[in-house]
């Protein structure tokens, strides 16, 4: 029944104030208005609509990508809405458009890498869209090794082809371009670029650049509202001026003069998206998480007692299998908002020449985007599944979120490449411990290796697992072990590179132990600081526990092969997150809530606020075009011949 709340009972048992919860989840009050605000906006305004994404052609889901980006940019100056509000109301649409490449990578390396003068020049175009941009680092050959790209910018032009970029098939004016650049016969490596690719009259393509959509992409709808492009320059000549002079500079007499800063620089804009990414892990996850838990507790399936069947949410294997989902949806949040405060902390550094914590902010971003990422793509296929068959329908939600987020463990960054720069990382700061460097930041912890080398667990009963300071230690034990374990094996190798690709499957494990531990980290200090709200802190203290009790559990080789812990401190452990879950069965639905999505936003019949499912969905099934009509297209020429010869044999 319509305007009836199947999930009232839910709701009615939770055990905090879910909007005080709303307000922890956005950040801030104000962050919560502005989210809040806006996401109504877009699901009250029908030209956002997104249920028909999955029945149209490339070519009408593209167009369409177009009016609803150029409609929202509309709204934006009609509103007058800030840089925050806009970016929240593009979040909302929630259709991947050239204006995500424009905003999120375009403008952020002009900020990043121009001089004011380049700066005074190009971002007001850019800010009032006047230029259209897209960010060209890959090519067909080369994506994760940036410093192998092929594309050379010779104080007189030469030629190569860039794949990938996203707004650069159809939309972008401008592109920012990685090039080698080569000056005075001298190759300086890679530099960037802004390049204007068409026509500002009339948005042909500018002569000596070919441009094209690299094509459809994985799943209906998902990405391919992206033009994701293919570029090939043949001779084409720019000004030295759109050389980005910020780090390093071409006089008029062709003189490279670099200034004196880490070559790493180019790639700042990469540490920013990746710092982006994590947030927007916390995001696509809670999304998945969401449906899940409303579908689960809407769900009955076997179990009948009075003639009532039971709540699959109630299952011990469904609580297992989804709350610690729940729980990493909350760890990438806060882990998101530390990233945030890390971030703004290496750019003031930066500004002021100290690039003291630029190794921190690269492992950081590029660890924490592997692991949010691939923890993030496994969840939502998770949630998928346990939704069951109605999982498998577009109008769950799910498969286009699914095939939408996964490419993110391959942009900007494939996951396992940007392990094994955490993995460099982690072996310095240990091999530096022997000269006496003092290791800070996220890697403190090392600095009290003889204490982690001999610590044993304190834990003697489930409970125990409750202890932050247990758990935070067992975290550190595991990874510090791993870590000099590693260490250790790769300096029986005379040649340290050839050591290093033959452990490198080891060392991406410590990799990601050293991240792991990294979001417990900041789970806990997130608690040990203020968090207002009645009955918020204690959930929240739950959910810590399980993402820590259940990464500990999926990891348990790592622990027990480092004897971190001993198997009965493992089993004591597990009764924990049993009894976990437990406590937190009663708060599920109010925790997903607690995200403020709109209906709109989830896209999704069986995460209805409401938990109306069946006949919405039954409904929903109706509009589908298939359903037009009764006899279906083809039958006269395929179906009806096979059963009239049918017919005739049966009778011969
Ligand atoms: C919600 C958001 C939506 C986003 C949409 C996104 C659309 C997608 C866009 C894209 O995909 S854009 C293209 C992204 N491409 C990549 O991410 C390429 C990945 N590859 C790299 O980053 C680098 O090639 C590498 C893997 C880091 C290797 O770097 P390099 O070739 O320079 O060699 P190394 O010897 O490993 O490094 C040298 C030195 O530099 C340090 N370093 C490397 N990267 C950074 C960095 N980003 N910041 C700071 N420092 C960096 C590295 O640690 C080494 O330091 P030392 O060991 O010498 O101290
Ligand atoms: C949806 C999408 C949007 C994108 N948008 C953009 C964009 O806007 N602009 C842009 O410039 N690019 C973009 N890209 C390209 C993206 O940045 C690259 O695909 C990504 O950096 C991975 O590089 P690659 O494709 O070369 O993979 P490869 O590095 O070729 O990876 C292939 C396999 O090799 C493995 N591998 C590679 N090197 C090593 C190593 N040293 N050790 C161990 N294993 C290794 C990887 O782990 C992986 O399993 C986009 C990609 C996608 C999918």
């Amino acid at each position: 029944m319509e305007g009836v709340d199947h999930l009232a009972h839910e709701r009615n048992r939770s055990q905090f104030d879910v909007n005080d919860m709303k307000i922890v989840w956005a950040g801030s009050r104000e962050a919560f208005e502005v989210s809040d605000r806006m996401s109504r906006l877009v699901a009250n305004d029908p030209a956002f609509r997104k249920d028909n994404r999955v029945h149209l052609t490339r070519k009408e889901l593209f167009k369409n990508t177009l009016r609803k980006a150029a409609y929202a940019w509309k709204k934006i100056i009609e509103l007058k809405l800030s840089e925050e509000e806009a970016g929240r109301l593009r979040f909302f649409v929630d259709e991947p458009a050239y204006t995500d490449l424009h905003w999120g990578m375009f403008v952020p390396f002009l900020k990043g890498q121009g001089t004011e003068e380049q700066l005074q020049k190009w971002l007001p175009l850019a800010y009032k869209m006047q230029i259209i941009g897209c960010y060209a680092q890959t090519e067909l050959g080369h994506g994760s090794n940036v410093q192998w790209l092929e594309t050379t910018a010779t104080f007189d032009p030469k030629t190569d082809e860039f794949w990938w970029p996203g707004g650069l098939g159809k939309v972008s004016t401008h592109a920012v371009v990685f090039a080698r650049l080569i000056t005075n016969g001298r190759d300086y490596g890679v530099h960037g670029f802004i390049v204007q690719i068409r026509s500002l009259d009339d948005h042909s393509v500018l002569p000596g650049i070919t441009i094209g959509d690299i094509g459809v992409k994985f799943g209906n709808g998902a990405y391919n509202t992206m033009d994701n492009g293919v570029m090939h320059f043949d001779h084409i000549r720019i000004p030295r001026n759109q050389l980005l002079m910020r780090f390093s500079q071409v006089t008029r007499e062709g003189k490279y003069v670099q200034s004196d800063v880490p070559r790493q620089l180019v790639y700042g804009t990469m540490v920013y998206v990746r710092k982006t990414i994590v947030i927007d892990a916390s995001n696509a996850l809670s999304r998945a998480v969401c449906i899940a838990t409303r579908y689960s507790a809407v769900r009955r399936q076997f179990g009948s007692q009075d003639g009532v069947e039971t709540q699959v949410i109630n299952y011990k294997t469904q609580q297992s299998r989804l709350f610690p989902l729940l729980a990493s949806a909350y760890a990438f949040r806060f882990v998101g908002e530390w990233l945030q405060w890390l971030y703004t902390d290496v750019t003031q550094r930066l500004a002021a020449n100290d690039f003291s914590t630029l190794p921190e902010a690269h492992a950081c971003t590029a660890g924490l985007k592997s692991i949010t990422t691939a923890a993030t793509a496994d969840g939502i296929e998770e949630c998928r599944k346990l939704c069951g068959g109605h999982g498998y329908l577009c109008s769950s939600g799910l498969p286009e979120l699914f095939a939408v987020y996964v490419p993110a463990c391959t942009y900007e960054g494939d996951n396992v490449v940007l392990l094994l720069q955490v993995a460099r990382f982690l072996v310095k700061t240990v091999s530096q411990l022997v000269s006496g460097k003092k290791p800070v930041g996220t890697t403190a912890y090392m600095g009290r290796l003889q204490h982690l080398m001999e610590s044993t667990c304190k834990v003697q009963k489930a409970e125990d697992w409750l202890n932050p300071s247990i758990v935070l230690e067992a975290f550190e034990v595991r990874s510090a072990r791993m870590s000099v374990e590693c260490a250790k094996r790769l300096s029986q190798f005379t040649n340290q590179e050839e050591g290093f690709h033959e452990l490198s499957p080891s060392l991406v494990e410590a990799a990601v132990a050293h991240c792991q531990l990294i979001i417990v980290a900041k789970f806990i200090e997130k608690l040990q600081g203020d968090i207002p709200g009645n009955g918020v802190k204690d959930q929240l203290q739950k959910l810590c526990s399980i993402y820590a009790l259940f990464t500990l559990h999926k990891h348990l080789g790592d622990f027990l092969s480092t004897s971190t812990i001993t198997p009965k401190q493992a089993s004591l452990a597990d009764d924990q997150l049993r009894s976990l879950y437990a406590q937190v069965r009663p708060n599920a639905v109010a925790l997903v809530d607690a995200f403020n999505y709109t209906d709109h936003y989830l896209g999704s019949i069986l995460g209805r606020y409401d938990g109306n499912v069946y006949p919405n969905l039954y409904d929903e099934a109706w509009k589908d075009p298939m359903n037009d009509t009764a006899v279906p297209d083809g039958y006269h020429e395929y179906i009806k011949p096979l059963l009239k010869q049918q017919l005739r044999n049966s009778r011969l």
